[in-house]
């Protein structure tokens, strides 16, 4: 590729140890000139977000994950107060818990449980992954992140017998999440059925007064983190919500902040090729035509980073897939993010990338350093398996460029806990400012309520049909037959689907008999069950 495009358009902060290539979108030179006044409005709208502006207007909240590591600069002595009590909080408990004043019922805690969903759960197992190692770990952690009876039971499964020496932590920042209380339901069971006092061994991370809160409060649960509502689920993981969990692993989270806050300053700036943060930002821009016309591809080279596609998808496609703008019209944001790792990715779908539908951008992420280890081992005579990964980071790259697919290459020295901090702070700010360019709220998930909405409808559904094959008991019913006895003939495809799945499970107590066609099974309750 062109050098002279290279090292015009390399940023390079020797400080961070950061790097970050841009010269792989083939912008024209007077690109970012052009986008120079929306880019300085959207930095004002940064400035504004961080000193405390409601910029998230449809709930009408501040948005203060920047304070997290700068607590100085939160708007108010209160918050700025809130914030380091509740680290210094979480540095004493994760003390405590290591040193064994707080102990569980069987001895000394080894193992941690987190359960929690989304935002709650992303960016503790990212860092839970890419900073672990199994053998120097305080705490094994183990994660509840679904409503999956069997997920949670391969999870107990690798907890089995140890129990008395798990510390559960339930993350909720609303404190009402079904999937999330029903996974703390569920690991209460089992505790009481290995007949430990649970209570002594769960920890809760929600806000004030919710029904979580609540429940951590009656049960007198071993602590309870506060979480506020000027800091959104996605953008949480240096609050209470990654920084519990990291510090009971062990994780040194002061340095996670402390890059956080680095990066912060760094994408700050208002001088946008000295901005990180706004450089990808016009990036994404350009290469989305500000539309979502091509989706993200995420390849870190580094097993460590595997889940930070993952994070990133909910990061960006919770924030910015938006029907509205913040004037109310009809626009139908996003941009989609995915990917694994390489150089894994090559030997699956990257095919398509070299050949295919030309519909996306990649961006790389390289790691320099690559292995704790001082030496490595040479697979080939000056040749180690590192080198390989770099190799294949850097020919995927020109097998790319060279069929017009275009690329970002963001380039870290090492995977660490300040250099995770910098990579979660260095996309945070992207998506707010890439929002601001498209005139979007980033900061809300309206799309995400329908869901949940129509979740509640169909559990109560449920709870119908249960009532009507109870009440006649041995009787046997077609779906449609029971829908239109319920009152619900305009939802029998549900009703069809939620006899099937409790016929498919012999707890529930119902009983399919099948029919030549599919449609005339029937389903009923025994007599004795009833
Ligand atoms: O922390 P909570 O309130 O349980 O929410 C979990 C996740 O659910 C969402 O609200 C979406 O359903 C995410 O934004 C959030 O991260």
């Amino acid at each position: 590729m062109n050098w002279t495009r290279f090292k015009t358009y390399l940023y390079h902060n020797a400080d961070l140890g950061v790097s970050l290539d841009i010269s792989r979108v083939p912008f024209p030179d007077d690109y970012l000139a052009t986008m120079e006044p929306r880019m300085q409005q959207a930095l004002a709208d940064m400035a504004a977000l961080e000193n405390g502006a409601i910029a998230n207007p449809d709930e009408h909240r501040m948005v203060g994950h920047y304070w997290l590591r700068a607590p100085q600069l939160a708007p108010t002595p209160a918050i700025t107060e809130e914030i380091t009590t509740t680290l210094a909080a979480i540095k004493a408990f994760a003390g405590k818990i290591h040193s064994g004043e707080i102990s569980g019922s069987k001895g000394k805690f080894k193992h941690l449980l987190v359960i929690g969903i989304g935002g709650s759960a992303l960016g503790p197992q990212l860092v839970s992954h890419a900073l672990g190692h199994p053998r120097k770990d305080k705490l094994g952690v183990h994660f509840f992140d679904n409503t999956d009876p069997d997920g949670m039971d391969y999870v107990l499964g690798e907890l089995r017998g140890q129990l008395g020496k798990t510390l559960v932590v339930v993350i909720s920042k609303s404190g009402g999440t079904a999937e999330t209380r029903n996974g703390m339901l569920e690991a209460t069971a089992a505790f009481q059925a290995a007949g430990i006092d649970h209570t002594k061994h769960f920890v809760a991370v929600t806000g004030a007064g919710s029904k979580l809160d609540q429940v951590a409060q009656n049960e007198h649960w071993l602590a309870r983190f506060a979480m506020w509502d000027w800091v959104g689920g996605r953008t949480s993981e240096l609050s209470a919500v990654g920084l519990l969990p990291a510090a009971l692993q062990g994780i040194d989270i002061q340095a996670m902040l402390d890059g956080a806050a680095a990066m912060d300053v760094v994408t700050r700036t208002a001088v946008t090729a000295e901005n990180p943060a706004a450089l990808l930002a016009l990036m994404w821009f350009i290469e989305t035509g500000g539309r979502g016309q091509k989706d993200m591809v995420v390849l870190p080279y580094k097993d460590r980073l595997l889940l930070f596609s993952r994070y990133l998808q909910q990061l960006v496609m919770e924030s910015l897939g938006k029907e509205l703008d913040l004037h109310g019209n009809v626009v139908n944001q996003g941009i989609a993010v995915y990917g694994n790792k390489g150089s894994t990715d090559q030997h699956a779908y990257v095919q398509q990338l070299r050949e295919g539908v030309n519909n996306f951008f990649v961006t790389f992420i390289e790691v320099l350093k690559d292995r704790d280890a001082k030496t490595s081992l040479a697979v080939e005579p000056g040749v180690t398996s590192g080198d390989y990964l770099q190799g294949f980071l850097l020919g995927t790259r020109d097998a790319l460029s060279e069929k017009d697919r275009h690329s970002i290459t963001l380039t870290i020295p090492d995977v660490s806990p300040r250099t995770l901090g910098m990579l979660i702070a260095l996309y945070e700010r992207v998506v707010g400012l890439y929002a601001s360019l498209i005139g979007i709220n980033a900061y809300h998930q309206p799309g995400v309520e329908a869901g949940k909405k129509a979740a509640g409808g169909v559990i109560a559904l449920q709870a119908k049909i249960l009532a009507a094959l109870h009440a006649a008991p041995g009787q046997a019913f077609t779906a449609e037959a029971l829908a239109t006895s319920i009152g619900a003939g305009e939802q029998t495809e549900i009703v069809y689907k939620i006899l099937e799945h409790l016929a498919a499970n012999r707890g529930s107590g119902v009983k399919k008999r099948a029919r030549a066609r599919w449609f005339e099974a029937t389903y009923r309750v025994n007599p004795a069950a009833a």
